[in-house]
């Protein structure tokens, strides 16, 4: 969690986004439990709980359940997920592997091997249309539509006025955001972690996994994540709770890791960030009453500097790198 009364000198630095919760990122105690998450579900396009205090728990936990809409369909997603790192020779979606960042002239997309477990095929809105295959990009439309309902009652919650929500979310109030449909792989045959602890950089993460696996520190302990079948787990992000820590609503960015796999996992996440392309940055704002909304850093460099820190690790808070 960020320091409430830091927030105003927030910085966006290098190796040290996490310094506030070093020991958490650093933190090898095994889980303690399972974690008993929160159920939501969508009706009418607005986010619904059963009850105002299962809201308020969920919004604390920065993670809960939702049930997956009907009009969702993840058939293809889910194939694609089981099979985008097997070799044009195994699967139709083999293939995949061989489409790498110099593809996208973008560092961060396409296929990329991770000093983790992890393996991820990992692409931006803008470039669904022309690579993934037709459902897919559908899919991933009704996921955007879906994360603007949610991020919507969010908002409702909180003190931000209306006028101020569009460029509070980098667009993404009206679905104008950056969007990442990112498939997931864990690699069996790998020593070590499956994925390092992080907080996902945008607003809210959409989770579709029917592995167990996944790890939440909630209370300062670590849980496990049993999924819930017919059910999206959904992650607050730093963007979130970066805009929201001084409102009258503040949403937890929720800790999570992935614990060594000794079998394959496959996941997929659809990512909600504040607008940017290398042409524009909307930028990643903070809100509070009394000063308004106020620009706390770049959105692009956010998305890169989380990256590059779950993978080579945190600077230690006394100031010397690692
Ligand atoms: O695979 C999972 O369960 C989690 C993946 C994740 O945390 C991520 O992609 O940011
Ligand atoms: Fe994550």
């Amino acid at each position: 969690m960020l320091d409430k009364n830091k927030l105003s000198n927030w910085k966006l630095e290098k190796g040290k986004i996490y310094s506030d919760v070093y020991n958490k990122r650093n933190d090898e105690r095994p889980v303690n439990g399972f974690a008993s998450l929160q159920r939501a579900t969508i009706l009418d396009n607005r986010l619904y709980f059963p009850s105002a205090d299962i809201r308020s728990q969920a919004i604390n936990d920065g993670v809960f359940f939702l049930k997956i809409p009907s009009w969702i369909n993840l058939e293809e997603c889910d194939s694609f997920a089981s099979n985008f790192y097997r070799g044009e020779h195994i699967h139709k979606y083999g293939k995949f592997r061989e489409i790498t960042s110099s593809y996208f002239n973008d560092p961060l997309l396409g296929f990329h091997t991770r000093s983790d477990q992890i393996e991820q095929f990992l692409l931006e809105h803008r470039f669904w249309q022309k690579v993934y295959p037709n459902a897919i990009t559908n899919t991933g439309i009704n996921l955007i539509r879906l994360s603007t309902i949610i991020l919507r009652s969010i908002l409702e919650l909180t003190d931000i006025p209306i006028k101020d929500w569009f460029t509070a979310t980098g667009g993404c109030v009206d679905s104008q955001g950056t969007y990442h449909l990112t498939f997931n792989h864990y690699r069996p045959y790998f020593q070590g972690i499956g994925l390092s602890s992080h907080k996902d950089d945008g607003f809210l993460t959409i989770l579709r996994s029917n592995f167990p696996g996944l790890e939440v520190n909630i209370n300062n302990r670590w849980e496990s994540v049993s999924p819930l079948e017919d059910h999206f787990i959904i992650n607050f992000g730093l963007s979130m709770e970066l805009l929201t820590k001084n409102t009258i609503q503040p949403v937890n960015a929720i800790m999570h890791r992935v614990s060594h796999q000794s079998k394959d996992r496959h996941t997929f996440g659809h990512f909600t960030s504040s607008y940017c392309n290398p042409e524009k940055d909307a930028g990643i704002y903070s809100y509070s009453s009394k000063q308004g909304l106020f620009k706390v850093c770049n959105s692009r460099e956010l998305i890169n500097f989380n990256d590059e820190e779950i993978y080579e690790g945190t600077y230690p808070p006394d100031g010397e790198n690692l």
